[in-house]
């Protein structure tokens, strides 16, 4: 379990995060949404310890961060971190020369799932392809904990509905998904839990499922109550 507890964040004399606590589990998605400029990516950029927090905790299996607990996390940022010349098949030599977590039968498996070409450069790849090898490449890690950042930022419908079809594979599952996100729309059905962040606090920590089931409410409406 990944515990976020207390943590507060400034850059300069702005204060972004005001005490910021959630829990994200093994086997669920967690969704941190939020609008525009409210801290999701300096939520993640604190759990991968790139960047220093000013006050609080966070622990990865009840233990603070070290080496040992980064190497259980994946982060896949919203835009590709590799080489523009680089063919998808020399990041993903770049991958396993990097990380001794790489799982070169995952990362075939998701070429084929995403339907890539390893020939293709990454300069030449579409946003939704671009978006795909992104993912492919964090994916591929063997890792117990997956971060990602607007996942689905800007990408046509199509890809969405690829992108979302992994969420649902066994390629993520026992996992621990955190996703950050400011539109919930059609990924609302694979969100397990979800902790809405405003003004620099978690407003609302809840599950999709209970909200749907005894309240009769999906994501949108309870976003809807908080926000509006
Ligand atoms: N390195 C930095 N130095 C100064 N301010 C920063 C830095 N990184 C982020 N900020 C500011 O902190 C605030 C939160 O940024 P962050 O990127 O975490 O928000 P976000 O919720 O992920 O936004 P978006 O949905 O637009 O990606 C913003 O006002 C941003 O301008």
């Amino acid at each position: 379990m990944i515990e976020v507890i207390e943590v507060e964040k400034s850059y300069g004399r702005k204060k972004i995060l005001k005490g910021i606590s959630f829990t994200a589990k093994k086997g669920e998605i967690t969704c941190l949404i939020g609008m525009n400029g409210v801290g999701k990516t300096t939520v993640l950029n604190a759990i991968m310890a790139l960047t220093p927090i000013n006050k609080g905790k966070i622990l990865i299996d009840g233990s603070p961060l070290d080496k040992t607990g980064l190497e259980k996390i994946t982060f896949i940022p919203d835009t590709i971190t590799m080489l523009p010349k680089m063919t998808i098949a020399e990041a993903m030599e770049f991958m396993n020369d990097f990380y001794t977590y790489w799982n070169q039968e995952r990362a075939n498996e998701l070429l084929g799932f995403f339907r890539l070409n390893r020939k293709d450069r990454i300069s030449s790849l579409s946003k939704g392809n671009a978006a795909k090898v992104n993912l492919m490449l964090g994916l591929a890690l063997d890792v117990d904990y997956v971060l990602m950042d607007e996942p689905f930022s800007g990408i046509d419908m199509f890809s969405r509905e690829e992108i979302t079809n992994v969420f649902t594979s066994h390629l993520i599952e026992n996992r621990a998904v955190i996703i950050t996100t400011h539109e919930v729309g059609d990924i609302e059905h694979l969100i397990d839990k979800v902790v809405l962040l405003d003004d620099g606090l978690v407003t609302k920590e809840f599950s999709a499922e209970e909200a749907r089931e005894n309240e009769g409410k999906s994501v949108i409406d309870v976003m809807r109550e908080v926000y509006q």
